[in-house]
């Protein structure tokens, strides 16, 4: 059966490096057009998991299925373009913004238009002046906006975010928080984002996978799950806001 509303299905998917289990069984859906967030204490395999979402890892067993599509069938450089992800501190290459929102173009062979810049610009709040700064010169913020904006240069459906704000000052979460908040809405974009921070993943999901050894514990809807008071919860939120 074809389900529209599901951006990613994973079906009992393992993952093991060195006979050393990582990701242990995990089936759920990530939803299309919704914004799922990723928690569980370090080491409970969210970013082999993320990871897994465009193919820079694959299952030792198992499948993932992207839009009804088995990932396998998917080209990689298509896959990739399709399903963009953003780290806590992605590269800026040496060079203007302009030269690091271009990278993704040159890639393809494809002259970005300096217009088109200033247009991926202002989606993640910058206006037309930063275009010929250095992108090493800026705070840590921007850069960050800098990275999303280049990131979304390939126009992904599903965009994978992977601790994004952990080393930014409160104004910059706030702010980048909410222009990640507007592409969802604007551009219907499916997002994954892993927090350690609780207050942020009640703030920003839609939906919630919390992830404990390697196996999905909890998933569902944010507001549903996060006013039960199972175990699980009552482990990472009695323990402060950080898991
Ligand atoms: N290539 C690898 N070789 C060996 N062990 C690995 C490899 N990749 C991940 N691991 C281990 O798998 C487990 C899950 O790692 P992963 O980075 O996915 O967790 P995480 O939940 O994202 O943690 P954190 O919140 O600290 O980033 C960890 O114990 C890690 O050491």
């Amino acid at each position: 059966m074809i389900h529209n509303d599901i951006a990613i299905e994973f079906k009992k998917v393992c993952y093991e490096v060195n006979d050393l289990s990582i990701l242990n069984n995990v089936s759920g859906v990530f939803y299309n057009g919704k914004i799922t967030t990723l928690v569980g204490p370090s080491g409970a395999g969210k970013t082999s998991l993320l990871k897994m979402c465009n193919g820079l890892h694959s299952p030792t067993s198992g499948d993932i299925y992207i839009f009804n599509k088995p990932i396998t069938t998917y080209e990689p450089t298509a896959l990739r373009t399709n399903v963009g992800i953003v780290l806590q501190s992605s590269p800026i290459i040496r060079g203007t913004v302009f030269e690091n929102l271009a990278l993704p173009f040159k890639l393809k062979n494809k002259t970005l238009l300096e217009k088109e810049a200033i247009a991926f610009l202002e989606d993640v709040g910058l206006d037309r002046t930063f275009l010929y700064r250095q992108g090493r010169d800026l705070s840590g913020g921007q850069q960050q906006k800098v990275s999303i904006a280049r990131t979304l240069m390939n126009q992904p459906n599903i965009l994978l975010l992977d601790e994004i704000t952990s080393a930014l000052d409160p104004t910059s979460v706030q702010e980048i928080e909410q222009l990640l908040l507007n592409i969802n809405k604007k551009y219907k974009t499916t997002i994954i984002w892993i927090t350690h921070n609780i207050e942020q993943a009640k703030r920003i999901g839609d939906y919630t996978w919390m992830m404990m050894e390697g196996q999905l514990v909890e998933s569902g809807e944010s507001k549903r799950l996060w006013s039960t008071s199972n175990d699980f919860i009552q482990t990472i939120t009695l323990g402060g806001q950080e898991v």
